[in-house]
C-alpha cells in the first residue's frame, strides 16, 4: 500500500475561551487512580480499531478534516483524562493517569493511495499488514502511558476516509471506548448547531466517579503484586508485554451470521441439550444467547479448520460488562474499566466432535449464569496471570474483542454510517471481533478474524457449510 503521512498535530484539550472556561467549571479531578478493573490490563496491547467511511465525489479533505479536529477538541473537554499519561512513581502504590490542563491528544493526518473500496469491502480478505499504516501506534514507554491516540486517513482516489484508534485498555473498556468514539462523532456532527458545541446526550456523558468501585475482596493488592513479578521483582515498567507476533501473511475476514442462523442454531442446541439433559430439571437447561451461540460456533468451526490434534486443553476467555451486575449497579456510562473474565477450558477432541457446540455454549451459559449474584468477582484473581500466560504462548488462545451490543455501526460523523468497522488489535491477542451488523439488520452479528490466508479458507467453508446443515 502507498500511503504517506501528511502531518502529526497534537489536539489540545481546549481549544477556545468558552472551551477553557467550560472545562474549569467540570468538577472532573486532575488524576484518575487506576481500579481493580483497569489493572490487569496494564500490560495488555492498546485496543484498535479501524472505522471506515465513504463519502461523495465532492468532499473537500479540509472542511472534513477540520471538522475533524475541531471536535476532537471539544470533546476532549468532556473527556479530560484521556489526554492524560498513565506512570507508576516509586511513591505510589499503584499507576495514576495524571492530565494537565494543556496536555494533548495525538492525532495524526495521513493521505494514502491504496485501495479504499478494497481495504474497505467486507466480501474480500484484507491482509492484515495493509491496516499498518492506518492506524496510530500508542506512545507506550517503560516510564510513562499515553490513553487515546487517533489517525484520520484521507483517500482522495476512493471518496473516502478512515479513523483509527488506538486506546489503552488499562483506561477504557469496549464500552467506554466505543462512548469516547460517539461522543466525538456526535459532537462533530452537530458541530455549529449547538452554541455550546458539546451538549452530548445522557448516555455518552461520561461518569468518572471511582468512589463507586468497592474493593471487598482486597483484589487491588494482589493485581499490583502480580504487574510488579510480571517481568522479574519489583518492576513497575508500563511497556505492553510481549505478544506472539502474528504470521507474515495472516489476512483478515468478517463473517455475518443472520438473526434466522442464530435462532436456528439456539434451536438445534436446546434440541441436543434437552436430548442429553432429559433426566434433569428443566431450570436447569442453560440460557441460549446470541453471545453463547456466536463464540461457540466460532470456535468450533477455527478450531475444525485447523485441523491439528492436540492433547493440551483449549482455552477460550471473555469478558462480561459488569456495570449492571453489581448491587446497586455501577453507572451504565461509569467511565474507564468495569469488566471481568471468564475462562473456558475444553479437550479438542470433545470440542470437535458431535457435541462440541452444544458443550461449549452450555460451558459459555453456565460461566454467565455463575457471574449472578455475588458471583461476579470470584476467582478474579486467576485473571491477570492467565492472560499475560496466554497472549504470551505460541498456542492460541481464543479471545473475544467488542459486542453487539456497542452499537459500533451508529458512528457517525456526519458523513454516514461507517461502512466497516475492525478492531485490528485482534491480530496480535487472537480474538475473535463482535459486533451488530453493518447494515442495520436487528440480530444480525459481524465476527471478525485474523488467520493465515489458508486457514481462513478452510474456516470461510467450514463456517459456511455448517450454518447450512444447521
Ligand atoms: C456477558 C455477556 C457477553 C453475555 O451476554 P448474553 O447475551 O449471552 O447474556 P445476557 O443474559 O446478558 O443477555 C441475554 C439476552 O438478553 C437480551 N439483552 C440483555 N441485555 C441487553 C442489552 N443491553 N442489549 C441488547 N440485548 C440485551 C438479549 O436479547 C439476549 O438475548 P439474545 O442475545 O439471544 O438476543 C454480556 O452480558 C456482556 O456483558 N456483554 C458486554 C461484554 C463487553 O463489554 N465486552 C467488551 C470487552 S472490552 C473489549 O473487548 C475491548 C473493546 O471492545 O474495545
Amino acid at each position: 500500500m502507498s500511503g504517506q503521512i501528511g502531518c502529526i498535530c497534537q489536539c489540545p484539550t481546549y481549544m477556545d475561551a468558552f472551551a477553557a472556561l467550560f472545562a474549569q467549571a467540570t468538577p472532573t479531578p486532575e488524576a484518575l487512580p487506576l481500579t481493580l478493573f483497569d489493572l490487569p490490563w496494564l500490560r495488555f496491547a492498546p485496543v484498535q480499531r479501524l472505522f471506515f467511511y465513504e463519502i461523495s465525489n465532492s468532499f473537500e479533505t479540509t472542511t472534513l478534516l477540520s471538522k475533524l479536529k475541531a471536535s476532537l477538541s471539544v470533546t476532549l473537554q468532556r473527556f479530560r483524562p484521556l489526554a492524560g499519561n498513565i506512570t507508576w512513581p516509586q511513591h505510589s502504590p499503584k499507576p495514576v493517569l495524571n492530565y494537565v490542563q494543556g496536555d494533548a491528544v495525538s492525532l495524526t493526518i495521513a493521505e494514502s493511495h491504496a485501495n479504499f473500496h478494497h481495504l474497505s469491502s467486507r466480501s474480500n480478505f484484507v491482509e492484515a499488514k495493509e491496516y499498518h499504516p492506518l492506524v496510530p501506534q500508542l506512545p507506550i514507554s517503560h516510564e510513562k502511558a499515553a490513553a487515546v491516540a487517533f489517525q484520520v486517513t484521507v483517500f482522495p482516489n476512493g471518496n473516502g476516509f478512515s479513523i483509527g484508534t488506538s486506546m489503552h485498555h488499562a483506561i477504557l473498556d469496549g464500552k467506554s471506548s466505543t462512548m469516547f468514539v460517539k461522543s466525538w462523532a456526535h459532537i462533530c456532527k452537530h458541530l455549529g448547531d449547538d452554541p455550546s458545541g458539546s451538549a452530548l446526550p445522557d448516555q455518552l456523558k461520561p461518569f468518572f466517579d471511582r468512589r463507586v468501585v468497592q474493593d471487598p475482596a482486597g483484589l487491588e493488592p494482589i493485581f499490583l503484586n502480580q504487574l510488579q513479578n510480571l517481568d522479574g521483582p519489583n518492576n513497575r515498567s508500563l511497556m505492553v508485554t510481549q505478544f506472539k507476533s502474528p504470521p507474515p501473511d495472516a489476512v483478515r475476514g468478517i463473517f455475518v451470521i443472520t438473526r434466522p442462523e442464530i435462532e436456528a442454531m439456539k434451536q438445534w442446541v436446546s434440541t441436543k441439550m434437552a436430548e442429553m439433559i432429559k433426566n434433569e430439571k428443566q431450570s436447569d437447561r442453560p440460557h441460549l444467547s446470541t453471545f453463547s451461540v456466536t463464540c461457540a460456533y466460532t470456535w468450533v468451526c477455527l478450531l475444525k479448520a485447523e485441523e491439528k490434534q492436540t492433547d493440551k486443553p483449549d482455552m477460550m476467555g471473555f469478558t462480561l460488562d459488569c456495570r449492571p451486575r453489581f448491587d446497586p449497579p455501577i453507572p451504565a456510562n461509569y467511565f474507564g474499566n468495569c469488566i471481568a473474565g471468564r475462562v473456558i477450558v475444553a479437550e479438542r477432541k470433545g470440542l470437535l466432535g458431535e457435541d462440541g457446540l452444544t458443550v461449549v455454549v452450555n460451558e459459555i451459559s453456565e460461566a454467565i449464569k455463575g457471574a449472578d449474584g455475588d458471583g461476579i468477582l470470584k476467582r478474579a484473581e486467576t485473571l491477570l496471570p492467565i492472560l499475560y500466560s496466554a497472549v504470551r504462548s505460541e498456542k492460541r488462545s481464543m479471545g473475544v474483542a467488542g459486542s453487539p451490543r456497542f452499537g459500533i455501526y451508529d458512528t457517525d460523523f456526519g458523513w454516514g454510517r461507517p461502512s466497516k468497522v475492525e478492531v485490528v488489535s485482534i491480530e496480535e491477542t487472537g480474538a475473535m471481533s463482535l459486533a451488530e451488523s453493518r447494515d442495520g439488520i436487528a440480530g444480525d452479528v459481524e465476527v471478525g478474524l485474523v488467520l493465515e490466508k489458508h486457514h481462513m479458507q478452510a474456516f470461510a467453508s467450514v463456517f459456511a457449510k455448517g450454518l447450512q446443515d444447521i
